[in-house]
């Protein structure tokens, strides 16, 4: 059985900075005792006589180093990256408590993450695996992924998917090789200035996105490949929009932060009630780091405090929070698998082979003393190369045959804004999305021209062979010496060519009119793929339903190839809907297989339309009872569609009376106390009364 570990949560205060009033509102407490450990008290805001304690496993004070806090907790993980695991590290707080100096630090007082990178490559030397590092860095700006590797300017919004063995990763995030520290620190650099940073008035740079940055470490160890990584996450923090400021743009950057730390503590109250469904699909962010809560990832959180009477409510979320997350598990796993090279990919091979999932193992394997207690995860080879978080997927054969294509009139390569940083790491090798439609459009267009060429030579070779008949025949006549003819009869049967070159001309013009007609249907087909992302969601969830409707009909009717590119249509509307998925790869299995389909029968309009009910808007946290799920496993396709895009929003908490009771988490955000707590700060006794807090008054 998997080792069992819980989430590790440390706390750093900050000290005062200028301009700020330094009071004693937030203490550290130690004792003498090695059992005890260390807390964070904070008094009650309502009654100043009781004193909240929250205990850590490492507080750190004002006065705490950066080498402090990196040596104690953040080292350690350094050895479990190279068994091969996967360690995430959150810097979670307030706004302006400390977190990117943590995460950052300065060119004098670097913090956590150029430190790990120092140790990752000094770990190398005394490793006796061969072992390549590589990192990738995002940003995710109202609920969008942006690479922070390339150039902010081009860069494009990035799609998370899911690969066949369930592993979430944002497609086309470059990951690049680095030899050394300085090959770190020069793209680390570069790559911070297009983070999304902005002034407040509570901090001159305070981020606007949650930054994930990942070290990735692939170890050979005789015929297996062991890929450890360690995920970097700097979040964005927790804003009242009183303190801040903000303007009108600022309001949003600050309502989607809210919003998505807000799904955040769902999540981690989801993991902590045992709820059956965990919300991590509500954010971008939880749906990134669903490995690092409840997943295959050891975990630490970093709560970062900022002292004074102004952050108290907030300081005391954010304990909250970390008491809740201490309570997380993850089971993780050594993810390893065959050293043998993939073999190379046909152009009809790209599509994914029927689902199977990665099997867990137990056997326990040789390596650094912590590697014992994580059990290793063999990762068949066809999915290693979008494993975990933040993985670059493996380019489809398509890709590479557009890529072999050199640019028209140039025969360059295109260059981006921050050209050199690209050459000189490779990143041309982790193209846009607009980068690769370009590319096979290219390709095609190229393949439909050689195609009209050589059809056009065809028709031209066949007309001068029948020319060529044409005037052998008339030579035969004419050596007849037939003398009913006369001299101006000689040369052709009158009507006789006419015909035959009216022919060759109608096919010349039929093949033409196909072939534009084929060129036509391909542009629209591109503009079908941008104009998805200009739909509103409704509008893309309609248009993804009907496609899907029509798919249905046609497997029905046993088109299983004309079913499956509607599945696949219906897909480019729909791109996180793993029931589409399932479908697609039930209908591609039975198409190599030459299997029956059997589609599951259609659900009646009576309980769409109520599921749909339940899933109408709400701007407040309300809790309401529905009746419980159905529990048939008939999915229909329309539910295929709906079930993921509609019902994302809701949380199940235990039962209540006879049907499952749910907290619906509006769309509307507030970091107002009382609000932000939502499930929390409706239970009486809830905000500091359980978990592990217990009060100074009574110590
Ligand atoms: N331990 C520390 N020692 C000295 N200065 C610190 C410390 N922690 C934070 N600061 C200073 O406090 C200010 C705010 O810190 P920082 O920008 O890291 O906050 P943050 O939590 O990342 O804020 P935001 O969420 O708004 O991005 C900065 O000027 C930083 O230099």
């Amino acid at each position: 059985m998997a080792n069992v570990q819980t989430v590790k949560i440390v706390a750093r205060l900050r000290p005062p900075i200028p301009g700020e009033l330094s009071d004693q509102g937030i203490r550290i407490v130690t004792t003498d005792d090695e059992n005890d450990f260390p807390a964070i008290c904070v008094n009650n805001p309502r009654d100043q006589s009781q004193v909240f304690k929250f205990p850590f496993s490492s507080c750190y004070g004002h006065d705490s180093r950066q080498e402090d806090i990196f040596k104690a907790d953040v080292r350690p993980l350094i050895e479990i990256v190279y068994s091969g695991a996967t360690a995430t590290i959150f810097a979670y707080g307030v706004t302006s408590s400390g977190k990117t100096h943590t995460m950052q630090g300065t060119r004098s007082q670097p913090g956590v993450i150029p430190r790990a990178v120092e140790a990752l490559f000094e770990y190398r030397q005394t490793c006796k695996d061969d072992a390549s590092l590589s990192v990738s860095y995002m940003e995710i700006y109202r609920d969008e992924v942006y690479d922070l590797l390339v150039d902010r300017e081009t860069a494009p919004k990035l799609p998370v998917r899911e690969n066949d063995a369930g592993q979430v990763f944002v497609a086309n995030l470059s990951s690049v090789p680095i030899q050394d520290v300085s090959d770190f620190n020069k793209l680390y650099t570069i790559a911070n200035k297009q983070r999304s940073v902005g002034s407040t008035l509570l901090n001159r740079a305070s981020s606007r996105s949650h930054a994930i940055l990942t070290l990735e470490v692939k170890l050979t160890r005789q015929d297996k490949i062991l890929t450890g990584k360690m995920n970097l996450v700097d979040l964005a923090g927790s804003e009242n929009n009183k303190l801040t400021g903000n303007d009108t743009s600022r309001l949003q950057e600050s309502a989607a932060i809210n919003k998505s730390l807000s799904v955040l503590g769902q999540v981690v109250h989801a993991l902590n009630t045992g709820a059956s469904r965990i919300p991590y699909r509500n954010s971008k962010l939880t749906r990134i780091l669903q490995d690092a809560l409840g997943g295959s990832s050891v975990g630490l959180l970093i709560c970062n405090l900022a002292p004074g009477l102004k952050f108290r409510q907030d300081t005391l979320n954010t304990l909250n929070f970390a008491v809740r997350t201490r309570n997380v598990e993850n089971k993780p796993v050594i993810n390893e698998h065959e050293a043998q090279p993939a073999p190379k990919l046909h152009f009809s091979a790209t599509r994914p082979a029927p689902p199977k999932l990665a099997p867990l193992t137990t056997a326990p394997i040789a390596g650094p003393s912590e590697a014992p207690s994580i059990v290793p995860r063999s990762v068949p080879s066809r999915v290693t190369g979008a494993a975990g978080p933040s993985r670059v997927p493996r380019k489809s054969a398509a890709f590479h045959m557009a890529e072999a294509a050199p640019y028209p009139n140039t025969g360059k390569r295109r260059e981006s804004g921050i050209g050199f940083v690209r050459e000189r790491y490779n990143l041309n090798k982790g193209l846009t999305d607009q980068d690769i439609d370009d590319k096979i459009s290219k390709a095609v267009e190229a393949e439909v021209e050689r195609r009209l060429k050589e059809k056009l030579d065809e028709i031209e070779r066949q007309r001068v062979a029948e020319e060529e008949r044409a005037r052998k025949e008339a030579e035969i006549a004419d050596s007849t010496k037939d003398q009913s003819l006369e001299i101006g009869q000689r040369s052709l049967p009158p009507g006789l060519l006419t015909p035959l070159l009216k022919r060759h001309q109608d096919l010349d013009n039929e093949l033409r009119q196909r072939l534009q007609e084929l060129e036509k249907k391909y542009d629209h087909g591109r503009r079908d793929g941008d104009a998805v992302h200009k739909l509103s969601p409704m509008s893309r969830k309609k248009t993804g339903r009907a496609y899907v409707a029509l798919a249905r009909s046609h497997s029905e009717k046993g088109d299983l190839q004309i079913a499956l590119d509607l599945y696949r249509k219906a897909e480019s509307y729909v791109p996180d809907n793993i029931k589409l998925k399932e479908r697609i790869r039930e209908i591609e299995w039975a198409v190599s297989h030459g299997t029956v389909f059997q589609p599951s029968p259609k659900r009646t309009r009576t309980r769409k339309r109520a599921r749909r009910t339940t899933q109408a808007r709400v701007v407040k946290f309300a809790l309401s009872t529905v009746p419980e799920k159905s529990t048939s496993n008939a999915e229909s396709d329309e539910e295929v569609v709906i079930s993921l895009l509609g019902d994302e929003s809701t949380v199940d908490l235990p039962e209540r009376g006879k049907g499952v009771a749910r907290a619906k988490f509006g769309v509307e955000l507030t970091n107002s106390p009382t609000k932000l707590g939502t499930a929390e700060a409706t239970r009486p006794g809830r905000e500091c009364g359980d978990a592990s807090c217990t009060t100074a008054g009574s110590a």
